[in-house]
């Protein structure tokens, strides 16, 4: 069995340990038996090729090949890469670029540590504008990233873009800064790649976008910044032999599901993930996507309408004890709060001793910063647990990519999980198209124009306070 860091402790979970808001023994027995059944179901649905995710960690050594190929290709003509994209085609490279180089990374050079990854995952014209004013459209490469090739804000990123390096350097010199990641059959993006030869990848079609991260989607814009793929990809595997096991007490990934399910069912509606590391907090967006897409959901799997799902809220520590704890120690008892802590930062910083004389410093002097942040998080989850509020944490003994592989797949096995004791589908997401198809109408798109007028319906008028 492959080596494997992150470890879950949920003692903060328990009955014997936080008082009547725990989940007690008698509990667990019996979410084992409905994790079992979920277990059975999710077999069958991975045997009929509905859970794509499960195979990412075992890709083809031909597919890495090319990515690899093309990740070279890419740096050998830019030093920064744009990745066009959204949502499930952006979070994830964002999540595991910032872990790896920091949330600072953008102020560093782009060099043999990779190229630059910048990720333009919104319309917003003041965000996007700036990024292009900034980097060097000569050294910059340009992925295009959309499992439907439709998406309106990733599309007209792509147009902006491409009209300008046109312009600026001519048809050639534009088709070799690009390339496009989209689903293997159809899209838009597929149907331009006919015409004028960009190259282009996959996204497993049975893939959805934010389980995508470890495919084609996350891989190639990781590979490009210089981070090893193939060690992200043996951690997620390690995972997966780990969460082999339909028994509850063997599978961290169906305990997490169970602990948030269990108290799911007793009101708590919002799962907070506070990772006690600036640079996780990627890690913390991705995964609100993950949490939120799968498992708000109206209906059931058998029809009936109940509207489900928790509520994630991506915080990070020590930074918001003083900004959302007080409302997490004393608010309504309706949250769960899952830590990430880390057992080694990678660097440290010692605290120097300049006043002895002033007791409230002096204890800080000669003991470093990691052990302080390390402390922070544990006395956080024990003021908590002291209330009857429970928390569980992933202990990550460091960052890195095996790590980071670990993590990715214990989340979307445990999400995959969750939808399935809420007897939800967490592979879908219809309620997000209303908005999709009222934008369109909004900006003339043919075939429309009902929902175009549904919007001047809808609009419900402006109605200003000042
Ligand atoms: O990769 P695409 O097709 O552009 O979709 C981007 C994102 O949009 C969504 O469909 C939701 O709007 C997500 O599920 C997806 O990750």
């Amino acid at each position: 069995m492959a080596k494997r860091g992150v470890k879950l402790d949920y003692a903060y979970c328990l009955g014997k340990v936080i008082g009547a808001q725990g989940i007690a023994d008698k509990e667990l027995v019996d979410l084992s038996a409905k994790v079992a059944q979920v277990h059975q179901r999710l077999g069958e649905q991975r045997q009929a090729g509905d859970l794509g995710f499960m195979d990412l960690p075992d890709q083809p050594a031909q597919l890495l090949e090319t990515i690899l190929e093309e990740a070279a290709r890419l740096s050998s003509i830019a030093d920064d890469l744009v990745v066009l994209g959204i949502g499930g085609s952006a979070l994830g490279a964002t999540a595991v670029d910032m872990a790896l180089k920091g949330a600072l990374r953008y102020a560093q050079p782009a060099g043999p540590g990779g190229m630059r990854l910048f990720v333009a995952d919104n319309s917003d014209p003041r965000f996007f504008g700036s990024l292009l004013d900034r980097v060097d459209l000569e050294r910059t490469a340009f992925a295009v990233i959309s499992k439907s090739g439709s998406t309106a804000e990733t599309m007209s990123q792509f147009l902006v873009v491409k009209e300008l390096l046109e312009r600026r350097l001519g048809k050639e010199e534009t088709l070799r800064r690009l390339v496009f990641i989209t689903d293997p059959a159809k899209g838009n993006l597929r149907l331009i790649a006919k015409e004028e030869p960009v190259p282009i990848l996959s996204v497993p079609p049975n893939v959805g976008g934010r389980y995508s991260v470890l495919s084609p989607v996350g891989l190639l814009p990781l590979a490009c910044a210089g981070h090893d793929i193939q060690a992200l990809l043996a951690g997620a595997g390690a995972m997966a032999e780990a969460c082999a096991s339909p028994e509850l007490e063997k599978n961290p990934a169906y305990m997490l599901a169970a602990l948030n399910y269990g108290f799911y069912q007793r009101g708590r509606n919002v799962l907070v993930m506070m990772p006690y590391a600036t640079d996780l907090f990627g890690l913390a967006q991705w995964f609100a996507q993950l949490w939120a897409e799968s498992l708000g959901k109206a209906q059931s799997l058998d029809g009936s309408t109940v509207n489900l799902g928790q509520t994630p809220v991506a915080a990070v520590g020590a930074t918001d004890q003083h900004s959302q704890l007080q409302l997490y120690m004393e608010g309504p008892q309706d949250k769960l709060i899952m830590f990430l802590t880390l057992g080694n930062y990678g660097r440290d910083l010692s605290i120097p001793d300049l006043y002895p004389r002033i007791d409230a410093l002096s204890y800080l002097g000669g003991r470093s910063l990691a052990e302080l942040v390390q402390a922070e998080a544990r006395a956080t989850a024990a003021a908590l647990a002291s209330q009857g509020r429970p928390s569980y944490s992933l202990r990550l003994p460091a960052i890195g990519p095996e790590v980071l592989g670990e993590v990715i797949y214990l989340l979307e096995l445990a999400t995959v999980m969750t939808g399935g004791l809420l007897n939800i589908n967490p592979l879908d997401q219809p309620g997000v198209e209303l908005s999709k198809k009222l934008s369109y109408g909004l900006m003339g798109r043919k075939g429309f124009e009902a929902e175009a007028k549904q919007m001047r319906s809808l609009d419900a008028g402006d109605q200003y306070l000042i």
